[in-house]
């Protein structure tokens, strides 16, 4: 995960003078998802990763539409997408396949080769595989792309990600540890609070005046002491026998990404950025959220580009 960020951010972010968030965190989540989730290693081509994710985001597109298969509508046009993401979805499992027959990986390598081992057939490995990937694409890239956002509006609290974050940075090459994930305890508030200010399908719950006073305003303090919040009161990731078994990578993820971003980079809302954004359950910015950014050299970690 660790080695997959820093990949992503290097191509995508280092040097550059604007980024878009979304779009660059869905690429992203889609590059830990090929690497961890599919053993799809990341020495590959990166213009067939991209297209391939391009692909994946088309048939995303018709999700959540009416599923009307006349011509024009969203989910006409995106079953296209489907019948080529299952097609590449079953080269990689026959891939997986031969790799097992010769020894050259076991049920650990990743979940596709843990599939084919438990004899799950094709069919049903595309399903799961196509699930997973729904499930664990446009989540994380919203969580994270809101925190940055959230960040940038709220810089008490990012003057706290950061001396939180800086703390942890490390030597060149050296990755983050189990020990460092755990004690970013102030980043993952924020996490959680982007999380119950961003997922409008639980506003009811989430906002709920009595347990999340002033409910509008940014403020990750509800979320240091895990054990105060009410339990059932904060449920962006299910509950019970349903509960997100992503739960845990999400985590990872978001901590591992916010630390590299927030070490390595300043940013802010570009100039002339629209705000606004859309979209349900998951909200899209408007633009994709366009920042200006300043990449940060070793050592050069309290700018005073973007003062705090
Ligand atoms: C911020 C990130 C994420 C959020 C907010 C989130 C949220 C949720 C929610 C609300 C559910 C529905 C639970 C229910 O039906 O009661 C769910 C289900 C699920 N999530 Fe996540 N998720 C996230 C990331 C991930 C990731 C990274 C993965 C995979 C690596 C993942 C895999 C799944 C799967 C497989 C289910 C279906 C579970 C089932 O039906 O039994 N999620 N998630």
């Amino acid at each position: 995960m660790d080695a997959e960020v820093r990949r992503h951010l290097d191509a995508e972010w280092r040097g550059r003078g604007t980024v878009a968030v979304m779009p660059s965190m869905k690429s992203l989540t889609f590059d830990v998802m090929c690497t961890l989730i599919f053993g799809l290693g990341s020495d590959g081509d990166t213009a067939v990763r991209r297209e391939r994710s391009t692909e994946f985001q088309k048939m995303m597109r018709g999700l959540s539409v009416i599923p009307l298969d006349l011509p024009f509508t969203a989910f006409r046009n995106c079953l296209p997408a489907s019948r080529r993401g299952r097609r590449a979805v079953a080269g990689v499992i026959e891939e997986r396949r031969a790799k097992l027959a010769r020894g050259e990986s076991s049920p650990t390598d990743d979940v596709v080769t843990h599939m084919l081992v438990e004899g799950l057939p094709v069919d049903e490995i595309i399903d799961n595989v196509m699930f997973l990937m729904i499930a664990a694409h446009d989540t994380t890239a919203s969580l994270l792309t809101f925190l940055i956002r959230h960040l940038d509006a709220n810089r008490d609290a990012y003057a706290k990600v950061l001396k939180e974050e800086i703390a942890r940075c490390k030597e060149p090459g050296e990755a983050l540890s189990w020990d460092d994930l755990g004690r970013m305890r102030y980043t993952w508030a924020a996490a959680l609070e982007t999380l119950r200010l961003v997922i409008q399908a639980l506003n009811l719950t989430q906002w709920d005046l009595a347990v999340f006073p002033e409910p509008g305003r940014f403020d990750p303090a509800r979320f240091e002491n895990p054990s105060a919040v009410l339990p059932f009161s904060f449920v962006a990731f299910g509950g019970g026998a349903r509960v997100c078994p992503g739960n845990n990578f999400a985590t990872v993820e978001t901590l591992v990404a916010m630390h590299y971003i927030v070490t390595r980079f300043r940013w802010k809302l570009a100039a002339g950025c629209d705000a606004s954004f859309s979209g349900f359950p998951l909200p899209y910015p408007s633009q994709g959220l366009l920042i200006d950014l300043q990449t940060c050299s070793r050592g050069f970690l309290v700018s005073s580009y973007y003062p705090l």
